[in-house]
């Protein structure tokens, strides 16, 4: 399959947040992504910045405020949507408020894996719950299915760009991934 070509690209912000070593993700009430868990995020409005657009879905989303650090930027192109989805990835390892559930977003907090290795594990068995927590580990399952490729390196600290193309069942059909740190 050749890469989809696009004209256009739509930019997003998807911002994940960490603490006393777990992980915060929302389950998506709404919209694209629906019934998935990712990260907090959306559109960027005229005018805004990715990182000014980024704090506020934060704040509307899960009702807290971070100092976000930009880490990594994706290109998703689908033959269903018109342009290109261009997001921008920011993460921060504390924040300010009461984690609060939104129209859009239902906040939970999962175990992160403590290694890659482990994260292959809880990929290929998922339901797993940490039994030191209790809390289930990262649900690959039902989360966007690059996010399996970046995210356990993200987490140990790696930067990266990449871009993904998916069919029209939203499975991936051509993929790169590169670390920048
Ligand atoms: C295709 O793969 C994707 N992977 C990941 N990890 N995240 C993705 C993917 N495609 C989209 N996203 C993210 C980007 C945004 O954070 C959200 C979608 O934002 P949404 O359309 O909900 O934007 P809002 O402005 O919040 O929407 P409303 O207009 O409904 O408020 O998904």
């Amino acid at each position: 399959m050749d890469w989809l070509p696009f004209q256009k690209a739509k930019l997003y912000t998807n911002a994940f947040i960490r603490r006393d070593g777990r992980l915060l993700l929302g389950y998506k009430k709404r919209g694209l992504g629906k019934d998935m868990y990712n990260g907090f995020g959306g559109k960027v409005d005229p005018g805004e910045t990715p990182a000014e657009a980024a704090v506020r879905e934060l704040q509307e989303e899960a009702g807290i405020t971070a100092k976000l650090k930009h880490r990594a930027t994706l290109l998703f192109m689908s033959p269903e949507i018109p342009e290109a989805a261009h997001i921008e990835i920011y993460y921060a390892e504390d924040y300010e408020g009461n984690v609060t559930e939104s129209e859009e977003m239902r906040p939970e907090w999962f175990a992160i894996p403590d290694s890659e290795e482990r994260h292959k594990e809880v990929i290929q068995t998922p339901k797993q719950v940490d039994p030191t927590t209790g809390l289930r580990f990262i649900p690959y399952d039902q989360m966007w299915e690059d996010d399996k490729l970046w995210l356990p390196a993200f987490l140990s600290g790696h930067d990266f760009v990449g871009r993904a193309d998916f069919d029209s069942q939203g499975h991936m059909q051509k993929w790169w991934f590169a670390l920048t740190s």
